[in-house]
């Protein structure tokens, strides 16, 4: 079962914290026009990662995984009082100088983002449940790209308020805990050859959902 683990593990080369717009991010090579446009086209995916898990939810019939599951979409919808995920978002964008109506309209959204944006939300309606959760383990990955993109932004984009980047904070804890409830729920499931091809297919097409949107902002933000 850990040969499972290794072969999902494997696919962190092709995460997109290689993607050289992400590369050219953590050495502090952005514009802020650059990074603006960045954080305005990341809003679609924030805003559409707790549909996303709805839509798994709406899948599951499996009680004590939805009893877990459901947290994601109170992360980063917040609750009674708290505020949540997407409205950490929306102020990392205004402290990059993006004014929230205009993460919210769309009018930076470029289509190849919301193409690939759409097409994980579609895949978590239409797969089996536990091969749209396998789709969400690029969070295995996610952890080192946060805290180097972190360490970046507070060393060389000093001109973002650092109360801007509670967002990447928060990802530190919730990312870890949420691919290991995955890994738990695809390593449970997935005992046959072809269930586990299908897992890792899940993981490689999200891959490919993150690279095409990196590549469509690094398109339209040119260096
Ligand atoms: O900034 C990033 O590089 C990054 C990557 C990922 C990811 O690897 O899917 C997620 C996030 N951020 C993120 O903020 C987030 O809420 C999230 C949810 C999911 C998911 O698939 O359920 N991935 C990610």
């Amino acid at each position: 079962m850990s040969d499972l683990v290794d072969r999902l593990r494997s696919q962190a080369e092709r995460y997109h914290a290689a993607h050289p717009f992400h590369v050219r991010m953590n050495a502090g090579e952005l514009s802020p026009e650059q990074l603006r446009g960045w954080v305005a086209n990341r809003f679609h995916y924030q805003e559409s990662i707790p549909i996303k898990d709805a839509a798994i939810l709406s899948n599951c019939p499996d009680v004590t995984m939805r009893r877990r599951w459901i947290r994601r979409i109170t992360d980063h919808d917040g609750h009674d009082g708290e505020e949540g995920g997407i409205e950490a978002w929306l102020r990392l964008g205004e402290a990059c100088g993006v004014p929230r109506g205009e993460m919210t309209d769309h009018r930076h959204l470029q289509p190849g983002v919301r193409f690939a944006v759409d097409a994980y939300v579609t895949f978590a309606r239409t797969k089996p449940w536990v091969i749209a959760v396998a789709s969400s383990l690029t969070e295995l990955f996610a952890p080192d790209l946060m805290a180097e993109r972190l360490a970046a932004f507070e060393k060389y984009y000093t001109w973002i308020d650092p109360e801007g980047l509670q967002y990447f904070r928060n990802r530190l804890f919730q990312a870890p805990r949420d691919s290991e409830h995955a890994l738990e729920v695809v390593l449970e499931h997935c005992h046959t050859e072809a269930d586990q091809q299908s897992a890792f297919d899940a993981l490689a097409f999200k891959n490919d959902v993150l690279w095409s949107m990196m590549d469509a902002i690094d398109l339209a933000y040119p260096s």
